[in-house]
């Protein structure tokens, strides 16, 4: 069974590294139709449309699935961001509904533990579906929770011992914020090539493409910056070109 670790790096190899972020306020109508639109005009230059709880509330079920058919006809991997975190029975159940609704993979939080995030990793990849968890997020105020300074054996900060589940684990990816080049190259020191970095935080909250990239991301995810902007195509395209720097 490929992975999605692997088609989504076949998709990358062409389209870059760019994953869109569709989130849309509520104000918004036609959520459906205008992610469809954003597949079918944005394809070109993404590897991946990541859907939130912007989506995945307010839209059926139907029209969930209808939007992973046509970004997978387009070769776009697709990702729940539901930051997953439950005992391990509200996991399984939450994903398989995810699969059946045509997700390849879901951004899962890792303080759920790391023997639930193994039986996560574990179920999913039987499927052939992908796992991302949280490190160190974007916001600014993720400072007093990611690095908070631990205990856990030895002492350590909160995103280091989140990494060193990630590893342990085998997840497909970790996301760490855009706005923390440093912990970014921190993270893909030590995580080599066994895991992939997915960095949101470009541009609306300021994170720069170029230093995260040289930094070590993997992976680019982006919404606002390319939604609000008034040639969303223009956008994507620099940023794809961006992406290939790595
Ligand atoms: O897990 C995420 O995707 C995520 C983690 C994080 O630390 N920061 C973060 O912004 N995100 C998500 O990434 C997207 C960023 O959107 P923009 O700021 O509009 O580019 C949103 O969907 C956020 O929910």
């Amino acid at each position: 069974m490929v992975t999605f670790q692997t088609r989504l790096s076949q998709i990358s190899k062409i389209n870059g590294k760019v994953i869109l972020a569709n989130d849309y306020d509520r104000s918004v109508k036609n959520l459906e139709t205008k992610t469809i639109q954003n597949i079918k005009q944005l394809h070109p230059f993404l590897c991946g449309i990541k859907l939130n709880f912007h989506l995945l509330l307010p839209l059926s079920a139907k029209a969930i699935l209808k939007i992973n058919n046509t970004a997978h006809r387009y070769g776009l991997q697709t990702i729940a961001d539901i930051k997953l975190n439950d005992i391990g029975n509200t996991n399984r159940v939450t994903t398989e509904h995810l699969w059946n609704l045509g997700f390849d993979a879901v951004i899962a939080n890792p303080i759920m533990g790391l023997d639930s995030l193994k039986n996560l990793v574990k179920s999913s990849h039987k499927s052939g579906k992908g796992v991302i968890t949280l490190c160190h997020m974007s916001a600014p105020e993720a400072r007093l929770s990611y690095d908070m300074e631990i205990k856990m054996g030895r002492k350590q900060q909160l995103y280091q011992l989140f990494l060193n589940w990630a590893l342990a684990a085998k997840v497909d990816g970790i996301v760490v914020g855009a706005t923390f080049p440093k912990i970014i190259q921190y993270c893909s020191k030590k995580a080599g090539k066994n895991l992939k970095i997915f960095s949101p935080g470009v541009g609306t909250q300021g994170g720069n493409a170029n230093e995260v990239i040289s930094s070590g991301t993997d992976y680019l995810i982006v919404g606002r910056t390319i939604l609000n902007s008034k040639n969303p195509s223009s956008v994507a395209k620099e940023l794809q070109l961006q992406s290939f720097g790595k």
